[in-house]
């Protein structure tokens, strides 16, 4: 026991170095960041250098810490090395403690302020608006498919996608009750409860299910009625101090929404980046394959293709509009190639931007 405390000790007197040593690093990597802060002209957040960094660490991680652990780290170190350049406001769909707040978080790390808008106009309007730098926002989810209100606002709005945010969606059944026996109601968003019923039908087949605004609201509710549970994520039963008494209950395991970052400009070359644009084709044989050749011609991959109804744009003369993802950052020389192929044979097109890939 004595010998294992006097190791215990040694241990901790090296933890204590090391912590001392990372403490001056990362101060001295701050000094570094402000001072390119001060040289550096236009945008002080760059998606794609943030990209490589995160990648490199990837790549050169010795373990024993998994990349994901060193790659959160790295992120935090960043996070707040940009808040000495320029302090940001990020927008996202709200209310606090929703799936697009951990987006957010996950991807800017804990350091900007966040501000929670009622509806996605809202997140583009601030932006429009200068009284948030970037906004976060989904745009699709694995098992339900488009978030059609984020295409169209893409469509009429000028903000461009500068970056994207992939966010594995674990949904809990959190409750104030002592087991499950006692719940008599479950709270919830429609799409939540859909996408978990097989687990309700098996575990709560006559609880009733109520759809509510967002999984946060069902949370909210559930923290201030008896009997009440709520199925939503982890940052909403920490915001409520809610127990989690059954965790990632949702039907498929690998259910994920993608979320992008949108603002007045998209992001540089990072080396493995994706480029989002929309484009109008006519309502005759062979429009769409007419449309999609530039990208096969010029060996450019799609990674994405979502036909929507062109609702009040471009008169009756059109009626769907195509958004396309597509490899490659909009200034490499294939990818330049086919958009300007694109631009001669459809009736409009508009790029959303180019951005780095997520990266984990
Ligand atoms: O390289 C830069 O441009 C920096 O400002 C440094 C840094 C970093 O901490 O690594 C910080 C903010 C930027 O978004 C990208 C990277």
């Amino acid at each position: 026991m004595a010998d294992d405390s006097h190791e215990l000790g040694q241990l901790r007197d090296g933890i204590d170095a090391i912590d001392g040593d990372l403490l001056r690093l990362i101060n001295e990597r701050a000094k570094l960041a402000r001072r390119i802060g001060e040289i550096k002209q236009g945008n002080i957040y760059r998606p794609e250098r943030e990209a490589q960094v995160l990648r490199r660490v990837a790549e050169r991680n010795p373990g024993p810490l998994s990349a994901a652990a060193a790659q959160r780290i790295v992120r935090e170190v960043m996070s707040a090395c940009l808040a000495l350049e320029q302090p940001l406001t990020i927008a996202y769909l709200g209310p606090a403690g929703t799936y697009s707040e951990s987006a957010a978080r996950k991807h800017f790390g804990g350091a900007p302020t966040l501000l929670p808008c009622p509806a996605i106009d809202d997140v583009f309007r601030v932006i429009e608006s200068g009284n948030a730098h970037y906004g976060v926002v989904p745009i699709e989810n694995s098992t339900e498919g488009a978030i059609g209100r984020s295409l169209d606002l893409l469509l009429s709005s000028p903000l461009q996608i500068c970056g994207e945010i992939n966010l594995p969606i674990h949904h809990n059944l959190m409750t104030r009750c002592a087991t499950l026996a006692d719940v008599t109601r479950i709270y919830s968003h429609a799409q939540s409860l859909a996408q978990c019923h097989e687990w309700l039908n098996r575990n709560l087949p006559l609880v009733p299910r109520v759809p509510v605004a967002s999984n946060a609201e069902a949370a909210r509710l559930a923290a201030g009625e008896a009997g009440a549970a709520a199925v939503a994520g982890d940052a909403a039963a920490e915001l409520y101090a809610l127990p989690i008494i059954a965790a990632s209950i949702e039907d498929d395991p690998n259910n994920t929404t993608r979320f992008v970052i949108v603002a007045e400009h998209d992001a540089g070359v990072s080396g493995s980046d994706r480029t989002s644009l929309v484009c109008s084709a006519q309502n005759r044989p062979g429009a769409v394959y007419q449309l999609l050749a530039p990208f096969a011609d010029n060996g450019v991959s799609m990674s994405r293709l979502e036909s929507r109804p062109a609702r009040g744009f471009g008169g009756s003369r059109w009626e769907y509009v195509f958004y396309i993802d597509i490899e490659g950052h909009r200034s490499e020389p294939a990818v330049a190639r086919a958009l300007e192929e694109l631009r001669h044979r459809a009736g409009f097109v508009k790029e959303l931007g180019s951005y780095p890939k997520a990266v984990y």
